[in-house]
């Protein structure tokens, strides 16, 4: 067999397995990539949200990036919880010495409120590592935190896209997923203008919808589709594991990852 397209996620863990590095490596497999991981940090987290965050060390990260990519190599990078300046700066730096797309999910705070990104590193998101992003995925808050803009309705959101171009990224998804009605996202890179519409899944179990979303659209990149075919594949993806998530825990449950490997009725 040959080998599939090689994607590398650098992310943080959640030990409940529904974002984080887990989302991330469980969505490569359903998209038939293979999944590798650089960790920034380590969560204690669970349906009702994080209890505690461990960084690891900037050597460690910048080792387990080397390893993966000097030998084995990627066709796709995605970047999720970097927790730091220091960690921002570094993964910047890697990913602008690496010849492959880089998809940065800007993650600030998970669905619970709980930050994930300290205050003092948004800085270094804004002018280190959206500058080396080929597609940005921020939500709403994360667009606020990082332009300033808050977005109410869609017209807002094409503000908000101009706001987060001019730090550099070629493309950038806004996510309207916390809006009411349908969950639009817009993707531009400032000429072509696509907006996705899905129909609003009634689930609370929604775990992880971001980082599910960004790892599919590198998981599609790797695969060799350009960037609006990789992210209207990858919002058809997490719009089929949203409609699927599932209860866990006493809060909100994970997304169902394995939807699209179950269609043909397997158990
Ligand atoms: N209830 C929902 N029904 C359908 N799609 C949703 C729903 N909530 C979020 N999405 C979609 O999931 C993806 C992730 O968005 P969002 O939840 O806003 O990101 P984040 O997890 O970063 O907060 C987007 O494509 C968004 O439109
Ligand atoms: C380690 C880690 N990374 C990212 C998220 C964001 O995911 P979500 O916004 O879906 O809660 C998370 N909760 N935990």
């Amino acid at each position: 067999m040959t080998a599939p397209p090689r994607v590398l996620t650098v992310a943080g863990s959640d030990s409940g397995g529904g974002a984080g590095i887990q989302a991330d490596l469980k969505t490569m497999l359903a998209l038939g990539v293979h999944g590798m991981s650089v960790l920034t940090a380590v969560t204690a987290q669970n349906s009702l949200g994080v209890q505690g965050a461990w960084e690891l060390p900037v050597e460690a990260v910048r080792a387990q990036y080397r390893s993966v990519v000097d030998d084995i190599g990627v066709q796709a990078v995605k970047t999720g919880m970097l927790s730091s300046a220091e960690l921002v700066e570094a993964v910047a730096d890697l990913l602008a010495g690496t010849d492959a797309p880089a998809v940065v999910d800007p993650v600030g705070v998970s669905k619970h409120g709980d930050a994930l990104l300290a205050a003092s590193a948004l800085d270094s998101v804004r002018t280190k590592l959206l500058p080396v992003a080929t597609v940005a995925t921020p939500n709403l808050d994360e667009v606020g935190q990082l332009t300033g803009v808050r977005v109410g309705s869609e017209p807002d959101m094409r503000r908000a896209a101009a706001a987060m171009l001019e730090f550099g990224p070629r493309w950038v998804v806004i996510k309207g997923g916390h809006l009411s009605g349908d969950a639009v996202d817009l993707l531009t890179d400032g000429s072509e203008e696509h907006w996705l519409r899905a129909p609003r899944q009634d689930n609370r179990h929604t775990h992880g919808t971001g980082c599910t979303l960004a790892s599919a659209i590198a998981s599609y990149l790797a695969k060799g589709h350009p960037v609006p075919e990789a992210v209207t594949a990858a919002k058809t993806y997490v719009t089929g594991a949203l409609a699927s998530g599932f209860a866990l825990g006493g809060g909100i449950g994970p997304v169902d990852h394995g939807w699209a490997l179950r269609r043909d009725g397997e158990g």
